[in-house]
């Protein structure tokens, strides 16, 4: 089973970040707007500067490409790109079976981008990032355009397959009631730093 370790990241505002992860461990990241979630799941996927050690297994973040590092170690931010006309595209080699819990009809991987919604982008990023078989995946809000039954399904079916699969996940999350469903561990961003959130389990 992989771990991640952090070792005195620090990044923005936050300072000295030492923690390590296991395999299929979901951890939630809360905190006020602009407190430094998504700079620090940049920094753990090699996409902004920091300070500290990032390590996944024996492999260092600092000593292979930055796009090796994100074959292994994915971010899915809340606002996903998409560069090719149609969904299907994007999951070359092999197309994947579309899970109900995700609410497409049967074609949907034949849909031209531009059409899809803000919620179905979303799912469709979730979708995208483990069809690539990450170790780590660090999820952005990744129910935060979806309605209050979808938020559920999609969230039964990510815990689902990161349990089966052995994903390390870092989940920023602003809804306690979410954070209690899926977190296996709960920090909140407070100033300079991370804290256990009170009532973690
Ligand atoms: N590359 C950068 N250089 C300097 N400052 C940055 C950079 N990227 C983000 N910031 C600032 O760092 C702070 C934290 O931003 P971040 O996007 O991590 O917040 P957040 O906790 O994810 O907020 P939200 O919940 O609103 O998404 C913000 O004040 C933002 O403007």
């Amino acid at each position: 089973m992989s771990t991640l370790t952090l070792e005195q990241v620090s990044v923005g505002a936050l300072r000295d970040v030492s923690l390590a992860v296991q395999g299929g461990e979901i951890l939630c990241l809360s905190g006020p707007s602009g407190s430094g979630k998504s700079r620090l799941l940049r920094a753990i996927a090699d996409l902004d500067p920091h300070q500290g050690q990032v390590r996944l297994d024996d492999m260092e973040q600092g000593t292979v490409p930055g796009h090796r590092w994100r074959q292994r170690v994915m971010m899915v931010p809340a606002d996903s790109q998409w560069w090719f006309e149609q969904v299907g595209e994007h999951f070359q080699p092999t197309l994947p079976q579309v899970p109900d819990a995700l609410g497409f009809p049967a074609d949907v991987l034949a849909w031209p981008v531009v059409r899809l919604s803000s919620g179905e982008r979303q799912r469709l990023a979730l979708l995208r990032a483990l069809a690539r078989k990450p170790a780590v995946l660090l999820l952005d809000e990744p129910t935060a355009n979806l309605d209050e039954e979808m938020v559920e399904r999609v969230e039964a079916w990510l815990k689902a397959e990161i349990r089966r699969r052995n994903i390390i996940v870092f989940w920023v999350a602003h809804d306690s009631a979410q954070i209690l469903r899926v977190a296996d561990r709960h920090y909140r961003l407070v100033g300079h730093q991370l804290e256990v959130a009170h009532g973690s389990h």
